[in-house]
């Protein structure tokens, strides 16, 4: 892979490798843009084929996160770190406090969080060597783990697009196909079963499979069966591209609306969802009610504040819906220029020199 060709099409200002052969540390931290703020994102770890296939994660996961915080109306910008290796043999303390003292060095551009695979655990030990990690456990002041946040804002702009598809909010008997109940998602179908909703579910973890169909009635299917089901709304939270050539002409359902990151393949798959008349939550609108919790422990967290926050997802995909119907634009069209405009507008209003520049860190303390 071109690393600089990458970067400079798709505007990136910062890819740092980090190694620690103590711990086996290997782990990418890529920061796309800071024009909002310093970047937020979470920290991955994955077992991946090869350090390119990681490489282009860290940056397409940073991407989504200008991307998500912009949206979200959030003072930072987007970045995201990866670690390769299998988090369920792999990990050690040793490893989490070498990263967080990489994370130390970059002086508060980059604050980081979970993501698959990493636990409020891992960001304890993270933060035995920076102040720039959130998540983590709540008898520091923190918000703890961000997945039920997420849940709820799912939950909320899932009625969104419901809303959209159906012309009801009401998921009262909606059949609900979930790939991938894991943490987030098992939080989401509490809410969805708790409003009535029937739920189909698969994952590659049988434990996780179980949970769902205990907890929740939930009708288990195969992992490749997800796709073909009868439902009304398909919610992707596994990993990402799973919205390509091979999915979509399986797909029954009338909405999309999942917490993966990156769930299109490609644009254009988004444009044909467009075509079909298949309502697309793009995902990194309706998925940020993590990273809006998380964010508000820069203030002091007040769950409260947070959590009304996360409310305005269901009002921000109506917006974008609006615009995709207006312009007969996709509505992952429309919420990348929503972002862009406003990342624009600010980008102008800084053009003025200061010496010691206010900052989101700034009000930590
Ligand atoms: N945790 C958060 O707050 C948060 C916030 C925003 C976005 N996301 C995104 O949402 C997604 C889920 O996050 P999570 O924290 O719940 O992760 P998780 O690891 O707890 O859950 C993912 C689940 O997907 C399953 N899975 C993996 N590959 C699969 C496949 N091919 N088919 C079926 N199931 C599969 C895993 O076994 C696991 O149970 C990720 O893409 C993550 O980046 C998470
Ligand atoms: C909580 C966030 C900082 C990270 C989260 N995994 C996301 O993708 O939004």
């Amino acid at each position: 892979m071109e690393l600089f060709t990458y970067m400079e099409e798709y505007d990136y200002e910062q890819v740092i490798f980090c190694q620690d052969k103590n711990s086996g540390l290997k782990a990418i931290i890529a920061l796309h843009d800071t024009t909002l703020g310093p970047a937020l994102g979470g920290t991955r770890m994955w077992t991946y084929d090869s350090e390119e296939e990681a490489v282009i994660d860290a940056l397409r996961l940073a991407k989504g996160m200008t991307y998500k915080n912009a949206a979200a109306g959030l003072n930072l910008g987007g970045g995201k770190t990866v670690i390769i290796g299998d988090p369920k043999v792999d990990k050690n303390s040793e490893m989490f406090r070498a990263f967080g003292r990489y994370i130390q060095g970059l002086n508060g551009r980059y604050i980081t969080a979970e993501d698959v695979g990493t636990t409020e655990h891992d960001m304890d030990h993270i933060y035995m060597e920076t102040d720039y990690v959130t998540g983590i456990s709540p008898e520091f002041g923190s918000s703890g783990n961000p997945s039920p946040a997420t849940a709820y804002g799912m939950y909320r702009g899932m009625k969104a697009a419901a809303k959209e598809a159906f012309g009801t909010d009401s998921l009262e008997g909606k059949t609900i196909a979930v790939q991938g109940v894991g943490n987030v998602a098992y939080h989401m179908c509490k809410h969805l079963h708790e409003e009535g909703a029937k739920l189909i579910v698969t994952d590659i973890n049988q434990e996780s499979i179980d949970r769902a169909v205990n907890d929740f009635g939930a009708q288990a299917v195969a992992p490749d069966d997800i796709y073909s089901v009868d439902c009304d709304i398909y919610a992707p939270c596994a990993l990402g591209a799973t919205i390509n050539d091979d999915t979509i002409p399986q797909l029954k359902a009338k909405a999309i609306a999942g917490s993966a990151n990156n769930q299109l393949a490609e644009e254009r798959h988004g444009d044909k969802l467009h075509e079909l008349g298949i309502v697309y939550a793009p995902d990194y609108v309706i998925n940020s009610g993590g990273v809006i919790n998380v964010a508000d422990e820069l203030n002091g967290y007040n769950q409260e504040r947070a959590y009304k926050q996360i409310e305005t997802i269901y009002d921000s995909l109506t917006k974008i819906f609006e615009i995709s119907k207006r312009d007969n634009i996709s509505t992952h069209a429309a919420a990348d220029r929503m972002a862009e405009e406003r990342i624009e507008s600010v980008r102008k209003s800084r053009s003025t020199f200061l010496q010691n520049e206010h900052n989101i860190i700034s009000r930590r303390q």
